[in-house]
C-alpha cells in the first residue's frame, strides 16, 4: 500500500535569547523564547531522505540572534514580521513561515522613587505572546498574554446550575474569583502600535475583570472579550482560557468557629477550565 505524507512543518524551538540595549543613561533588558516554524515544499526530505530544500533548523536558530542584533529593538511583533519575511522571502520552497514570540518580562527597580539604569526585578509568572505568520498572500499577526495571575475576592457569584445526585457544591452570592488567564487576539493590520494596543487591551481585560459582576468565569470571559473587541477595531477575534483557580471555604464549624468567607483551601487540581472565542 502507497503511503503519503500529510500536513508537515519544521523548524527550531525554544530559541531563548536575552539582549541588553545600551543607551548612554540606563540600560534595557528584553528576554525572549522563539519558535521558527517552516511549511513548505519538503515532501522529499521526509520521502527520500532528500535535504537539498531544507534550511537546517541549526541555521534557522542562528537566524533569529543574528537578526536580534538589529531588528529586535521594539515589539515581539515587529521582530516577529522580519524573522517571518526573511525566512519567507529568501526560501521558495517555503510556503509559510511561522514565528512564535514569548517575552519574559523585566521591570526595572527603583529606589527612592529614582528608576535604577541597570537593574531589574523578573516580571512573575505573566509573558507576552505572538504568532507572526508570513505567506504569498501577505503576514498575520496575533498576539496575546499568558500565566496573567488576576484575583478578586468578592463580586462574584455561582448559582442556579444543574443539580443532580451528584452535585455537593452549594451555590454562592459572594466567592473569590481566581485565574490563570490566556489570551490571543488576531489583529486585522501589521502596521500597527502594537505596544500601545497591546497595553490598552491588557488594561481592558484588567479593568472588566476587576469591575464586572460575576455570575460565572464563563460570563466574565464573555464580557472581557465583548469589551476588548468592542474598544478595537483592530482586533478581529480574542481566544480566552481561564482556568477556575478554587479557593474553597474551609469547614471551621468542626472547630466551634464560624467562616465569614474568610478562610479557604486553595487547591490547585482539578480546576475548571473554561475557554472561549468572541468576535464581532
Ligand atoms: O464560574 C463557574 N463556572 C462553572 O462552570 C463552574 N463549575 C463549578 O463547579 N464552579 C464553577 N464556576
Amino acid at each position: 500500500m502507497n503511503m503519503k505524507l500529510g500536513l508537515n512543518a519544521y523548524g527550531k524551538n525554544a530559541v531563548n535569547l536575552s539582549k541588553i540595549i545600551r543607551h548612554a543613561d540606563h540600560h534595557e533588558f528584553r528576554q525572549i523564547s522563539v519558535n521558527v516554524q517552516l511549511e513548505g515544499d519538503f515532501e522529499t526530505a521526509y520521502t527520500l531522505g532528500d535535504n537539498t530544500k531544507i534550511l537546517p533548523t541549526d541555521t534557522q536558530k542562528n537566524t533569529v540572534y543574528a537578526l536580534a542584533k538589529q531588528h529586535f529593538t521594539g515589539t515581539i511583533e515587529e521582530f516577529g514580521l522580519q524573522l517571518a519575511y526573511h525566512f519567507f522571502s529568501r526560501n521558495p520552497q517555503v510556503s509559510k513561515a511561522k514565528i512564535e514570540i514569548t517575552e519574559h518580562g523585566w521591570q526595572r527597580m527603583a529606589f527612592d522613587e529614582q528608576a535604577h539604569q541597570h537593574a531589574f526585578t523578573g516580571g512573575g509568572a505573566e509573558k507576552r505572546t505572538t504568532v507572526v505568520t508570513q505567506t504569498a498572500g501577505g503576514a498575520t499577526v496575533s498576539s496575546g498574554l499568558k500565566d496573567l495571575l488576576i484575583l478578586k475576592t468578592t463580586d462574584s457569584a455561582f448559582e442556579n446550575y444543574i443539580k443532580d445526585e451528584y452535585t455537593v457544591l452549594k451555590e454562592t452570592s459572594d466567592r473569590i474569583l481566581a485565574t490563570q488567564c490566556e489570551a490571543v487576539w488576531d489583529y486585522t493590520a501589521t502596521d500597527l502600535d502594537f505596544e500601545a494596543t497591546y497595553q490598552k487591551i491588557r488594561t481592558t481585560l484588567l479593568r472588566t475583570f476587576a469591575f464586572h459582576k460575576s455570575l460565572s468565569v464563563q460570563q466574565t470571559l464573555f464580557a472581557i472579550g465583548e469589551q476588548i473587541l468592542r474598544e478595537n477595531d483592530v482586533v478581529r477575534e480574542i481566544r480566552l482560557i481561564m482556568p477556575n483557580k478554587h479557593h474553597i471555604p474551609f469547614n471551621l464549624e468542626q472547630f466551634g468557629l464560624d467562616n465569614n468567607n474568610e478562610i479557604f483551601i486553595a487547591t490547585d487540581e482539578p480546576f475548571g477550565y473554561i475557554t472561549g472565542t468572541v468576535s464581532r
